[in-house]
């Protein structure tokens, strides 16, 4: 939590992270975006985040949901599951195995397989056929769909593209994909009536910053890298993104 409102701050975005139901109502009134993270699920969390998100519905801010662990146990499949059910998420960022979980819940058809977790995280290289996975759950859940891994997809149901940026200590870190979430929140924050747009340019800019931080000479392992992550988020620049991205549009 305290890595992802960090990267909130270094993007330029202002974080709160607020964990009680109380304030959810007040809150959706003077945020631009909201995440619902599961990771630290507990019952009074998980009660916050449908206030939350019941709220941000009503407001019409940008909901972004990291289904975090979804598919390691029944009580995070079963959240994602009613958190789906009880509002509308614009955006949802998950691993592999967050994906299939999500995948299997809304049943995703034929094109979906089932990849399974060890703890927060997916196991094994992914789905045969990523971004036909991707698009489908996009187009039936009527959301933006961010796989991440090696190569990240995002698909708004009809629009599909792979990005190829990142760096290997982003996997070897813990809270990468929730600092993802919470980019592409930002982003989201910004670019309110693209959420396509949002997801995209949220997961490059954490890319880029990984490949900046990763390159380094004061880097020598994942310890260094967190904290150089977070520096070369602050000094990322507009001009990066568009010379550096390696985003090519997948036809499913
Ligand atoms: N081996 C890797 N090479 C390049 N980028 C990676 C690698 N592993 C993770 N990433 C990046 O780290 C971010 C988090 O992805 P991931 O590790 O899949 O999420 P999570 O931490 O939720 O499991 C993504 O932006 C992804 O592109
Ligand atoms: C280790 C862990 N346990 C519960 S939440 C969490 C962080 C997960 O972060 P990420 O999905 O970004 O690796
Ligand atoms: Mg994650």
């Amino acid at each position: 939590m305290n890595d992802t409102a960090n990267a909130t701050l270094a993007l330029g975005g202002s974080p709160i992270m607020a964990p009680s139901a109380v304030e959810a109502e007040d809150l959706s009134k003077v945020v631009s975006s909201v995440v619902l993270n599961i990771g630290t699920l507990t019952d009074s969390f998980v009660d916050c985040m449908y206030e939350a998100g019941k709220h941000a519905n009503a407001q019409s801010k940008p909901i972004v949901f990291d289904p975090v662990g979804a598919g390691a146990t029944k009580l995070r499949e079963e959240t994602t599951r009613k958190i789906l059910n009880a509002m509308h998420v614009d955006i949802i960022k998950g691993n592999a195995g967050e994906i299939s979980t999500i995948a299997k819940i809304i049943g995703g058809g034929d094109k979906t397989e089932a990849i399974a977790m060890r703890g927060v995280d997916s196991l094994g290289s992914g789905f045969s056929n990523p971004a036909a996975v991707v698009q489908a759950v996009a187009r039936r859940e009527g959301a933006v769909v961010a796989m991440t891994g090696v190569i990240d997809y995002v698909s708004d149901g009809f629009r599909t593209v792979a990005i190829e940026n990142g760096h290997a200590y982003q996997g070897r870190i813990t809270g990468s994909g929730c600092m993802s979430a919470s980019s592409i929140a930002s982003f989201a924050a910004i670019s309110p009536n693209d959420h396509f747009a949002a997801a995209v340019a949220g997961i490059l800019a954490l890319n880029l910053a990984g490949e900046h931080a990763g390159a380094r000479g004061d880097v020598h392992g994942p310890g260094t890298f967190r904290a150089a992550f977070i520096d070369e988020m602050a000094n990322l620049t507009p001009q990066q993104m568009l010379n550096e991205a390696r985003i090519k549009t997948v036809t499913v």
